[in-house]
């Protein structure tokens, strides 16, 4: 039985503009009222999770910074630094097309990028040399420590609750969401995902961009 969902936010609730799907929203509540836990984990800054848990009315921690931090009973953790990420971005903006996000303000363990898709194997090789990496969500790029991943937040959760991965669905739709998606959890996309996710995914619903939500919580006996 499915006891927790972790909800990645850009793609999987939203369209392509960002927009939140109010279906979703309607499902993600019935999921709320019958008992299940839901999470967002998603690459944003955490103030954006706090108003999403806030405003839909969610029952359990979030994630922003692709697990590099937690809201959870009020209470904010680190688990990463942003040092060495702000350093890196810092210094590779002088040299290529690489400009800072302005959520970057908000964010204490990673920093957030946009760039020209020539500079993407220069930039990549560059972040390994520097015990770090660079993944994309199709809506930011981000440059991440080395073991800062949304498999950390699941894992960070499982522990929390003390829950088997069989009682955990994970939900996503491109590749900084592949490291939960490498666990032993119940995984499902949107009909938008990418097709590395998609052939990691249990159920690919035909719904995409959040209208997925119910469909995909009716699969797993979620509502
Ligand atoms: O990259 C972002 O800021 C958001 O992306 P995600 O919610 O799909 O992880
Ligand atoms: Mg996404």
């Amino acid at each position: 039985m499915i006891r927790l969902v972790v909800l990645d936010v850009d793609g999987t609730l939203t369209d392509r503009e960002r927009r939140i799907s109010t279906d979703a929203i309607i499902n993600i509540r019935r999921a709320v009222n019958s008992g299940v836990l839901i999470s967002f984990v998603s690459g944003n800054a955490l103030p954006v999770m706090f108003g999403l848990k806030t405003f839909i009315g969610t029952n359990a921690p979030v994630f922003g910074e692709n697990g590099g931090i937690v809201l959870i009973n009020d209470t904010i953790k680190t688990f990463f630094s942003k040092e060495k990420c702000d350093k890196f971005l810092d210094e590779i903006s002088k040299t290529t097309s690489a400009r800072p996000m302005f959520t970057n303000i908000w964010r204490q363990t990673s920093s957030a990028f946009t760039m020209d898709e020539k500079d993407y194997e220069f930039i990549s090789k560059e972040a390994e040399k520097r015990d770090l990496y660079i993944v994309n969500s199709k809506f930011t790029w981000h440059v991440m420590n080395k073991g800062q991943d949304k498999a950390y937040a699941v894992n960070f959760l499982k522990k929390f609750y003390n829950y088997d991965y069989n009682e955990i669905l994970v939900m996503g739709d491109s590749d900084n969401d592949l490291s939960m998606f490498d666990l032993p959890v119940k995984k499902a996309a949107p009909a938008n995902a990418s097709e590395n996710i998609k052939v990691k995914s249990e159920y690919v619903s035909e719904f995409a961009y959040g209208t997925q939500v119910g469909d995909v919580f009716k699969y797993f006996g979620i509502i």
